[in-house]
């Protein structure tokens, strides 16, 4: 099972950039989306003005003044730029990974296939959906498509990472292709299914560059809350003037901008975009392609996952093992049977079925005749059966128990004794079975290994102690459902399931409240991909489920969906906890510093100055200093997440409050007292 690496969020070439860019952020004009960074950044001016002009506001009498001013500018300039590099350093990484894929964006030639069967070179941005393109070993894909004929190897590295090159063909799960990525070996005919600069590719350098990150849901109700706190502060602060004034205490502008700073949530309003953009970096760290930082969130509040069997819990290449036929039926004449319907039958199943009835010996000579004049009828999970009808009005079908059953049942047929036996024997042990008929008459069935996969049901067990429920959907029938259910460790199932069947399950779940993620790979994926609120398609998939879906896995590996609800998990806890941790923060700076500012004037505050700090200024100055320090300390935990351990929601905020309100609170004393100990004979040398 593949864990995310804990690489090192920074690196020289990163450091540089967001030093850099904590400077560009400054503009106004961008620090305005940051409304609580934006007040530091007036506050900020306000002070330098004063610094200038200590007269500005009728305010000052002694000298010292000037300096005293022009420390606290400082440390407000020090406090924007330090949240500016948070959100610089969280860009970085996706920045590094956009100039890699615009390199394997080189413009290529394309050789469109005409109707009339004549070739015509193009670039590849005027290709048009629809146009068929001839790409040769050597070649890069100009755009992403469907592959209509041939079979090759395609190095897909250049958007996976993954070195091994992987089959492409026609039908089945491999028949999508990607532009940018190159063919290396034979040849494959591509139907373009993308508009230029709208291609996969495209659509991954856009949004890793950032160009389309909004602010979600979460993050607009986060930043209301905290905008609504900084006018609360601004407010208590503005007020406390006259209040001293009356009081007789003289607190010079630039202490109370300090202290409208300390109180302010600056420290999430500073770390609140870098911990949304590391949550969305996470993601594509593990080859998973978010398209908004809004699909990332929804997997945090996910409550039902629904999967698919084959593939996801069971492996994907489930392959025939044994030909089982009924009574007064032979094995030769279901071999037969099995092996014709099989005949044009893309399915790795069909494949594999064609490979056991070879392997135990079928007459094939006339394949290719039987191939070119029959009709094919391919596998639909709405049928869910397959088969040829024959030049000579012979009809042969497999499929799923009951859909073959029906038919025969319609066709008046009876239900040979001994099927129901047979598919039993087949179910019980986790197996699909899959039932022959020519001519509507059943003749065996086909025994399909479905092997659960090694480590799912303490995944599954994870989840349940997340609060996430897990049902199996899968059209297969009820036993076989039921035992690979009951192997793996999926909540519950539903069984015999068409395409359909898997939207009314999101749509019902949805209906109670409840958050779903699916995922999914065919085109009859794609609605449900849609009305999940997390859509995982895979990049093996059709171009259909990478279009419904909200997230596309490059490895295209279904499990992924574990993890990725585990990390949209994650990156809301750490919004919660650095959420509490700050705000915690600012109650405990307003108890640790407001006595020690008023107690020259008025003795009894002396009682409530436990802090025992140098002097008002020294209180003032080492309160602003601990607010900026605090924002690049806690960007390792921005970065990485808190840790994460399933448990059920009450605890986790229990176990919250516990470690970042307390330790919120705790912390400013701790590091105010450090602070003042260190630079109070510093400012008393300076006469402050
Ligand atoms: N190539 C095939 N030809 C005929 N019947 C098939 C073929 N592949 C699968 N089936 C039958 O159709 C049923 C439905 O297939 P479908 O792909 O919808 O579901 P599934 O593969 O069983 O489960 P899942 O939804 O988990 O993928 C299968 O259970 C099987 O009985
Ligand atoms: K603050
Ligand atoms: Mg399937």
């Amino acid at each position: 099972m593949e864990t995310v690496t804990k690489k090192s969020f920074i690196n020289r070439d990163i450091m540089k950039s967001s030093i850099l860019g904590a400077f560009k952020k400054l503009n106004p004009l961008y620090m305005i989306k940051n409304p609580v960074m934006f007040v530091v950044e007036v506050g900020f001016v306000f002070v330098v003005l004063l610094t200038i002009f200590p007269n500005m506001m009728g305010d000052v009498t002694e000298e010292s003044a000037r300096l005293y001013n022009a420390i606290v500018a400082f440390i407000l300039f020090i406090t924007i730029l330090f949240a500016n590099f948070a959100e610089s350093i969280a860009e970085g990484r996706g920045k590094a990974q956009v100039q890699s894929l615009k390199k394997t964006k080189t413009v290529t030639e394309a050789c469109v296939l005409l109707a009339d069967g004549t070739q015509v070179k193009k670039q590849a941005d005027e290709l048009k959906k629809g146009d068929i393109v001839l790409v040769q070993a050597g070649e890069v894909i100009p755009n992403d498509g469907e592959v209509i004929d041939g079979i090759a190897t395609v190095d897909e590295s250049a958007i996976t990472g993954e070195s091994a090159p992987v089959v492409k063909e026609r039908g089945g799960d491999f028949s999508s292709v990607t532009g940018g990525t190159t063919v290396t070996s034979d040849w494959l005919e591509i139907e373009i299914t993308s508009l230029p600069g709208e291609s996969f590719l495209d659509k991954m350098i856009a949004l890793i560059e950032g160009a389309s990150r909004k602010k979600t849901p979460n993050e607009i109700a986060l930043n209301t809350l905290l905008v609504s706190l900084t006018i609360i502060f601004l407010l208590v602060v503005v007020t406390l003037y006259p209040m001293t004034t009356y009081l007789q205490v003289h607190i010079p502008i630039a202490t109370l901008v300090a202290l409208i700073v300390c109180l302010i949530p600056t420290t999430i309003g500073g770390l609140l975009s870098a911990i949304g953009i590391a949550g969305m970096d996470r993601v594509t760290q593990f080859n998973v392609i978010a398209m908004s930082g809004k699909a990332v969130e929804s997997c945090g509040d996910v409550d039902t996952l629904i999967l698919d069997k084959t593939g996801t819990i069971t492996y994907g290449n489930r392959f025939a093992s044994e030909f089982l036929p009924i009574q007064g039926v032979g094995k030769k004449e279901l071999i037969r049977a099995a092996w014709l319907s099989s005949l044009t039958d893309d399915t790795p199943e069909g494949k594999s079925i064609l490979a056991l009835a070879s392997q135990l010996d079928v007459d094939s000579t006339d394949e290719k005749k039987i191939i070119d004049t029959s009709e094919h009828i391919a596998f639909s999970a709405y049928t869910r059966m397959s088969g040829l009808d024959m030049k000579d009005g012979t009809k042969i079908r497999k499929g799923a128990y009951d859909s073959i059953k029906n038919k025969s049942v319609n066709a008046g047929y009876e239900v040979p004794k001994d099927l129901e036996s047979l598919v039993h024997q087949v179910s019980s042990l986790g197996g699909t079975p899959l039932v022959v008929m020519k001519n509507e008459k059943i003749l065996g069935v086909i025994y399909l290994k479905d092997i659960v996969k090694p480590g799912l049901k303490e995944r599954f067990e994870k989840l349940r102690s997340m609060g996430i429920k897990t049902i199996m959907c899968t059209g297969d029938n009820p036993l076989t459902a039921a035992t690979i259910a009951k192997e793996s460790g999926v909540d519950s199932f539903i069984a015999e399931s068409k395409p359909e069947d898997k939207i009314k399950v999101i749509k019902d779940e949805q209906s109670q409240g409840k958050i779903v993620a699916m995922t999914g790979d065919g085109t009859n994926d794609a609605p449900a991909l849609a009305q999940a609120n997390v859509g995982l398609a895979m990049n093996s998939g059709t171009n259909a489920a990478k279009e419904a879906a909200n997230m596309v896995d490059l490895d295209s590996n279904p499990t992924k969906i574990i993890e990725v609800v585990e990390i949209g998990k994650q990156l809301l806890m750490t919004r919660g906890a650095l959420t509490t941790f700050s705000i915690a923060n600012d109650v405990a700076k307003y108890f640790a510093i407001i006595p020690a500012m008023l107690m020259v004037a008025v003795p009894e505050m002396s009682a409530l100055n436990i802090m025992q700090l140098n002097s008002p200024t020294s209180a003032i100055i080492s309160a602003l200093i601990f607010n900026a320090v605090i924002i690049p300390l806690l960007i390792p935990i921005a970065m990485r997440g808190v840790k994460y351990e399933p448990m059920s929601a009450s605890k986790l905020l229990r176990r919250n409050l516990l470690v970042y309100g307390l330790g919120g609170i705790i912390a400013p004393f701790i590091g105010i007292k450090l602070i003042d100990l260190m630079s109070g004979p510093i400012l008393n040398l300076m006469g402050l």
